[in-house]
């Protein structure tokens, strides 16, 4: 019940939109009074006594009272749906908001096509139970007690013949609705599992094609499938049971009513019009029942939906993000003291960390794979955050720092040269979005990337492609060299790419590199000799350890791990 009252405080946001709505669906609901009453007074005054002056009027309300209320339901169709999308565009923001907001951690643990499915699939239909809540629930018990009402006030005996299947169906539906849940729940796994199946394939295809592993992920994809048709086969088994069975104690009531209803007329107890208006109100009293399944069936869904939207929605923001301290100047020294981090408690990926970096200095992070070079720059960044130690940018705990001012203070450039897939210039202006194109040039020009961008036809205005698949490998280092330079920060991470260049291209990135290391502090995942030589200081790490630290000769000087990985990488 709290997740449903939850979903429909979400309506308060539009209060003049979901009353206008309610009262339009209340007048329809009450100008179906009007037909029984039409039928009755043309059985019993026009045919049975021959009132013929009531003909035309009765029959005119009748008609007058089916054209208001099919302009009414027409314009409740329109304006639900106008609430709806509105409710789901402020759900979706805000889930997607959220989503920003949350720590990278969550992000190792949740795959992306799970998170698709809930903003896509399960924010519309936590929505649904709003607008159907408006438009069908509500209407459809103040359409069934207007007419049970009208019942009884017409003849109580026939009523509660007519109304004696309703306990069964009430029992049926609320034993359905109990059991359904969890079914449901299972269903809406399945499919978010599939569409996480499914994005993880898409992402891999050039993996998938290369391996030519089509067939294995064709069963993976076949298993996952029908997983959740099996699943939604579950919840379908209990409706294909339940609603036959509903309406047949419904129906059945009919034939009991016309019965009673003949035998009262034969005995002289009721008027013949009566079980005919009863006939017609039927139709009215019913049809709310028949739409129990579509109802019961959204209520359940969506209450699945909207847990998980809600979880999402529930969880901690990402600490610091906005709030700490915002120094006015970041001159780019940074020291770490004895800094550890675990991403699990069992194994800590790196400890003990302790090294100084003055304002402009460049420091290279070697060591084998796994040593967690990754991780110090994650613990820069503060994707992470240090459970031992600490680290200070200019003396100030970075704990203590707006992660947005750290952010803004910081350029980041990463192994796989991510581009979104929009214009250049769009890609570009992530780092400065102020930036003219004159500043996107010069920046280009430094990143050794303005001569291949002028070649383009449509030069800023090229549109990368998924992840950039328009570029090469080193076409997209060097864009995203040019995006770190235009942003200008004081602290540079860069992780350098592994993959093999030729020497023309090669050059060509480490001279931009070069003029994006120049006058600032850098940390840099270092792959290259020519990097690591050139560095300032050089930090060794193995098993999460810094096992030495120091000049490129000392280091060799020193015959360690340094001097063994320049032996094996000259070898290569
Ligand atoms: N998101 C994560 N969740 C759990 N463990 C992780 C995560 N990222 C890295 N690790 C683990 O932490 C350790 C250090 O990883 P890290 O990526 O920092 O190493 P690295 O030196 O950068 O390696 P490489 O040179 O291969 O990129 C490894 O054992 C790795 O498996």
């Amino acid at each position: 019940m709290a997740v449903l009252k939850r979903v429909f405080s979400l309506a308060l946001h539009y209060p003049g939109r979901a009353a206008t709505s309610l009262v339009m669906a209340v007048i329809c609901t009450v100008l179906v009074l009007v037909l029984p009453t039409v039928t009755q007074v043309l059985v019993d005054e026009v045919m049975d006594k021959g009132r013929r002056e009531l003909l035309f009027q009765t029959a005119s309300l009748g008609i007058g009272a089916i054209l208001l209320r099919q302009t009414l339901f027409m314009l409740r169709t329109y304006g639900n749906n106008a609430l709806e999308q509105r409710l789901i565009h402020d759900l979706r923001k805000k889930l997607y908001d959220k989503l920003q907001r949350l720590p990278i951690k969550w992000f190792d643990t949740n795959s992306s096509g799970e998170i698709m499915s809930r903003v896509a699939s399960d924010v519309p239909s936590t929505d649904r139970v709003i607008v159907e809540t408006i438009d069908q629930a509500i209407p459809a018990v103040l359409q069934f007690l207007i007419m049970a009402g009208w019942m009884f006030y017409n003849s109580w005996e026939l009523a509660l013949v007519t109304l004696a299947p309703l306990p069964i169906i009430g029992l049926i539906t609320t034993i359905y609705s109990k059991r359904a849940e969890p079914r449901w729940r299972e269903s809406s796994e399945a499919s978010a599992a599939l569409n996480a199946l499914l994005h993880d394939n898409l992402a891999g295809i050039r993996q998938i094609k290369a391996y030519t592993v089509e067939p294995e992920a064709l069963d993976r994809f076949d298993a996952a499938s029908r997983h959740v048709g099996e699943k939604h086969m579950r919840v379908m088994k209990g409706q294909a049971l339940v609603w036959p069975g509903v309406s047949l104690l419904a129906e059945s009531g009919i034939i009991l009513m016309l019965a009673c209803g003949a035998w009262w007329v034969l005995e002289g107890k009721m008027e013949k019009g009566t079980p005919m208006a009863f006939l017609v109100a039927w139709g009215f009293l019913f049809d709310p029942i028949s739409r129990i399944n579509n109802l019961t069936q959204l209520y359940v869904s969506g209450k699945v939906a909207a847990k998980r939207v809600f979880d999402i929605l529930d969880l901690p923001d990402e600490t610091n993000l906005t709030e700490g301290e915002r120094p006015a100047e970041f001159k780019g020294k940074v020291v770490f003291e004895n800094a550890g981090f675990s991403y699990d408690p069992d194994s800590p990926a790196v400890q003990g960390v302790s090294l100084i970096a003055e304002p402009g200095m460049t420091v290279a992070l070697v060591g084998p794979t796994g040593a967690g070079k990754s991780t110090v720059l994650n613990l820069l960044t503060r994707f992470y955050e240090t459970d031992q130690g600490r680290i200070l940018l200019d003396d100030h705990p970075i704990e203590t720092l707006s992660k947005e001012w750290l952010r803004d203070h910081t350029g980041y450039v990463t192994q796989e040269s991510f581009l979104f897939n929009t214009t250049l210039r769009e890609n570009l202006r992530l780092a400065k979005p102020d930036a003219t194109d004159d500043e996107i040039w010069a920046a280009l020009d430094n990143a050794n990337a303005a001569p291949f961008v002028r070649d383009l036809p449509e030069k800023l205005d090229t549109v990368a492609g998924e992840r950039g698949v328009r570029f090469s490998g080193g076409e997209k280092q060097r864009l995203s060299i040019a995006r770190a330079l235009l942003k200008n920060p004081p602290l540079l991470l860069l992780d350098e790419a592994t993959s093999a260049l030729d020497n023309e291209t090669e050059r060509l990135v480490q001279q931009a590199l070069e003029n994006l290391r120049a006058d600032r502090t850098s940390f840099v995942i270092a792959h290259r000799l020519s990097t690591v030589r050139k560095a300032d200081l050089i930090c060794v790490l193995q098993d999460g350890k810094l096992v030495e630290c120091g000049k490129h000769e000392d280091l060799l000087a020193r015959g360690g791990l340094y001097s063994r990985l320049c032996e094996a990488s000259i070898r290569e």
